[in-house]
């Protein structure tokens, strides 16, 4: 390893009692076909705090280093990671959800690598980016162009949050001119979801609950603001938003509670579909089977992306069509973050400087 990477570092690391406590661990090495970064910011998503409960049929490593929105900067590579890869020392990256997938089986063969059966995913099942350096797969890391600027604070939250939910709204089959409709609109991945249907000429409904998030949402785009706290008819509500009353083409469902998963049938239009996103533990999707069927109405889950998805998320992030409303704080205080966001009190995203 060069001499100027330390021996220890900081980081913040779930215990076997559940526990998250700041600690100094030691800097890891990387693999043959890894790479070190030394990470310079990192977005919290909900993801982070399902892992921190432990609250998903998906065992999770312990002890942990949570973390999937990790951007930072190369500083060493394994002896496998050739030159012309587009990984060298000195270049931006980001740590993705997908860590690694196997290359071989029918699904990574059709870039479809997020349904790999042996998916390794950062700050779940490896460790993630809640840490100064950290290691992560060369062929799977997200890549920004270091010639252009990039803000690594403002470009953090694109690496899950921006590339779910723009997959997710190609998923939403949505065209330029329709309705979509953004539950939970005012969070981290809704605010993204917000600016990317704007980019792509769709019409938005955002849906979330207190003024605060309506103003967020009415600021990145969205045309009509459904408040789910005070809303007396919320499936109504929806459907007068949009100029035939027929209700949004699009649903994309990102809010971890079950409620808004029993809702959406009742105010798509005709043939239009419902994107599962958000991930509310122990939640189930339920629709009237007669409506789904006379009104044809698609119903589909949709998980991350690939890694041309990442290509064209990041695009956007790099043509000034999307940013998400980022508040910085130090990494020390991620445990107030994961409180704010138990209270559904977080709005856009809040990104770690992991120097503080
Ligand atoms: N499918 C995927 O690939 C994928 C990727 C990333 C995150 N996720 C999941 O998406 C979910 C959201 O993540 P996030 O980081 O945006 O969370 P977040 O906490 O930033 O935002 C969630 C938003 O939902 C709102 N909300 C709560 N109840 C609501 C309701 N009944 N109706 C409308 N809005 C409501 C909250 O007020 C909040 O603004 C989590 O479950 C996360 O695990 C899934
Ligand atoms: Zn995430
Ligand atoms: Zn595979």
């Amino acid at each position: 390893m060069a001499p100027d990477i330390p021996k220890e570092q900081k980081a913040q690391v779930i215990t076997a009692d559940g526990v998250m406590t700041l600690k100094t661990i030691p800097v890891p090495t990387p693999g043959p076909q890894e790479i070190l970064i030394h990470i310079l910011y990192s977005g919290v998503c909900h993801t982070d705090l399902h892992a921190l409960n432990n609250d998903w049929p998906l065992p999770r490593k312990t002890p942990l280093v949570g973390g999937h929105e990790g951007a930072g900067v190369v500083v060493a590579k394994g002896s496998l990671v050739a030159s012309g890869q587009g990984v060298d020392v000195g270049d931006y990256v980001g740590i993705p959800w997908l860590n690694s997938t196997c290359h071989h089986c029918t699904f990574c063969m059709q870039a479809q690598e997020m349904l790999c059966s042996e998916a390794q995913l950062s700050g779940y099942t490896v460790d993630g980016s809640f840490q100064q350096y950290a290691v992560a797969n060369a062929s799977h890391v997200a890549k920004f162009p270091k010639d252009k600027g990039v803000e690594l604070d403002a470009a953090a939250p694109i690496l899950c949050a921006g590339l779910t939910v723009y997959t997710g709204l190609k998923q939403s089959e949505a065209r330029p001119g329709q309705y979509v409709t953004i539950v939970g609109a005012g969070g981290g991945l809704g605010s993204l979801a917000t600016q990317y249907a704007k980019a792509m000429g769709l019409h938005v409904i955002a849906i979330d609950g207190g003024p605060e998030k309506g103003e967020s949402c009415k600021k990145l785009g969205a045309e009509v603001y459904v408040d789910y706290l005070k809303s007396k008819d919320l499936v109504a509500d929806v459907k007068a938003a949009t100029a035939d009353g027929l209700g949004p083409h699009g649903v994309l469902l990102l809010a971890p509670m079950e409620k808004p998963f029993q809702q959406a049938t009742g105010y798509v239009r005709s043939h239009g579909t419902v994107v599962c996103i958000g991930m509310p533990a122990g939640a189930k999707v339920s629709m009237p089977v007669f409506d789904t069927v006379v009104r044809m109405v698609q119903v589909k889950g949709s998980y991350v992306g690939n890694r041309q998805d990442m290509v064209e998320a990041i695009d956007f992030f790099l043509r000034g069509l999307v940013r998400a409303p980022v508040k910085v704080v130090g990494m020390s205080e991620l445990g107030g973050v994961f409180d704010a966001m138990r209270e559904n009190k977080v709005v856009g995203r809040y990104v770690l400087d992991t120097s503080r």
